[in-house]
């Protein structure tokens, strides 16, 4: 379960995000939209860990962030956490199954204990043949279906995808949020989708709008 209770963020005095809350259970996908510098990537960023809070409290699987060390966070992040965010991109100098298989290298498991998985991931998002393809060898839609492969390969509690089709065309874009509600779905994740766009949002099971007086269904 992810907590988040009256949680707060001000830059330079300027409040940003102003008492936000929502609770999820495994297996819900929920995407959130509001207008541009609303503090949606800033939300993101307190639930993935990387920024702390001025107030508020944010736990996950019933352990606080408050109670945990950077070193601690960054293995929550590890474990717990599935990310497809512009910024965690594709490396390109791994193959594409290499790709897929980092979070549980990072977690050391190696060999089959992560090839088999990653090999399994990517059949999945319909890409086994391409396993041993480089990045540069695939297409942008390819690309965002390794990324949604690496991000569920660990099976984390929690995936967070920012704008994950943004530099795809609407078809493409179309696909590759079909396959990552389905992927989640099918993992019983908690799925959080931030997005500007309604169709993209409309491929959750429920649409969260943030404003400068909160979440609000
Ligand atoms: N590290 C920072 N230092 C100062 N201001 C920041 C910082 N991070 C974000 N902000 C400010 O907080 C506000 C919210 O930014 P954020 O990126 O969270 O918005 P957003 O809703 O994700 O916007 P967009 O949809 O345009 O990506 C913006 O005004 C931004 O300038």
């Amino acid at each position: 379960m992810l907590e988040i209770e009256g949680l707060s963020r001000q830059f330079n005095r300027r409040s940003v995000l102003r008492d936000v809350s929502l609770r999820l259970q495994a297996g819900e996908y929920v995407a959130i939209v509001g207008e541009s510098g609303v503090g949606k990537s800033t939300l993101l960023n307190l639930i993935a860990g990387l920024d702390r809070p001025d107030c508020g409290r944010l736990a996950l699987d019933g352990v606080a962030y408050a109670q945990l060390d950077e070193d601690a966070l960054t293995r929550l992040r590890r474990d717990k956490l599935g990310f497809v965010f512009q910024a965690f991109h594709v490396l390109p100098h791994l193959t594409v199954r290499q790709n897929v298989a980092l979070p549980l290298w990072l977690q050391g498991l190696h060999g089959a204990a992560a090839d088999r998985p990653a090999q399994q991931l990517l059949e999945a998002v319909g890409l086994g043949e391409r396993a041993a393809s480089w990045p540069r060898e695939l297409s942008g839609g390819e690309m965002q279906r390794v990324a949604i492969a690496r991000a569920l390969v660990h099976q984390p509690s929690l995936v967070l995808a920012d704008e994950p089709t943004g530099n795809l065309d609407p078809a493409n874009g179309a696909k590759v949020l079909a396959l990552l509600a389905e992927r989640v779905r099918q993992v019983g994740a908690i799925g959080i989708l931030v997005t500007h766009s309604p169709a993209a949002a409309a491929t959750a099971d429920r649409v969260l709008h943030l404003t400068s007086s909160g979440l609000q269904a």
